[in-house]
């Protein structure tokens, strides 16, 4: 398999930033004529990736919405991620996962490792029991060709008091932000030589709605690192705001929709998805 970073740039190349959430919200199944049964999930989940293929590069499946309904959540879950891959779109697992390092193994093998039932190309990882616990989680990736995004700055506005928080760091004598310290945390796997001019397996998710500067994100902490964008549609973020927004980091922006895709309902998702990547391509091509 090519690394995750080299597949990322592909999808990003192909079908530009838009990337379709998969939240099968209760009031969306109602309003697409679906039980909330773990038999809706699976139905929403396969008519979205259906609606994605060839139109976006990459989906993310929001594990909760599945795991509400116990094994048969989970299965629905596995068929929605097999269907997504076998469509050849980039999967990323939103499952927020975080443990201690030896716990964070059970994981890794669940999300990131060939032939798992839950196999997706990414998982989004909180680092909240400090980064270095997510070390080997990080290896595990990039020695499957897998990826991961690790939260920095999110999307919602109560993040913003602990992750705009100055960490004093003893050692290194100066203050920095809680985000950009979770930055610095993981910026070794994306130095590492293998990934020297392209994208790192190791994302960073920074919210669209977020003032970067005032969490000290600067283009320099991104760099080389992809970024998964929520914040836009529901959230308030439009997709003309990319560039202002994340300024050199912009072309390896994944912006992220759920709601304001998903709203409009089975019968206009496809025109609905080909008109938002398509918003995306135009803010990137200025
Ligand atoms: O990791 C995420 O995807 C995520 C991080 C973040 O900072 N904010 C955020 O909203 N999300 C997820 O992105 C999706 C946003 O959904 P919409 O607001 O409907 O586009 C949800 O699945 C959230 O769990």
């Amino acid at each position: 398999m090519t690394a995750f970073g080299t597949r990322l740039r592909a999808a990003l190349d192909a079908h530009g930033p838009l990337c379709v959430g998969i939240d099968p919200h209760v009031h969306l199944l109602d309003e697409w004529g679906m039980d909330a049964s773990a038999a809706g999930v699976r139905e929403f989940g396969l008519r979205v990736v259906e609606a994605a293929a060839g139109r976006a590069g990459v989906v993310k499946p929001q594990v909760a919405f599945f795991e509400r309904f116990g094994s048969a959540g989970f299965a629905a879950l596995e068929d929605v991620l097999s269907a997504a891959r076998d469509a050849g779109l980039v999967v990323i697992a939103d499952a927020k996962r975080g443990d201690i390092g030896t716990t964070m193994d059970g994981y890794a093998a669940a999300w990131l490792t060939a032939g798992s039932p839950l196999e997706a190309d990414a998982v989004t990882l909180s680092p909240y029991l400090g980064a270095d616990s997510l070390r080997a989680t990080l290896t595990t990736a990039v020695r499957h060709d897998k990826g991961a995004f690790v939260l920095a700055a999110t999307s919602n506005p109560e993040a913003f008091a602990l992750q705009s928080a100055q960490v004093v760091d003893v050692a290194a004598g100066d203050g920095q932000t809680v985000a950009e310290r979770v930055a610095r945390d993981i910026a070794w796997v994306n130095g590492s030589a293998a990934f020297a001019g392209g994208l790192g397996p190791v994302g960073l998710v920074v919210g669209a709605t977020v003032d970067r500067a005032a969490v000290g994100l600067s283009d320099e902490a991104l760099r080389g690192a992809p970024i998964l964008a929520p914040g836009f549609g529901a959230q308030g973020a439009s997709p003309e705001d990319l560039p202002a927004l994340f300024g050199a980091a912009a072309s390896h922006v994944v912006a992220s929709e759920s709601r304001s895709i998903l709203s409009v309902g089975p019968a206009a998702i496809a025109a609905r998805i080909e008109e938002r990547a398509e918003l995306y391509r135009e803010a990137l091509r200025g």
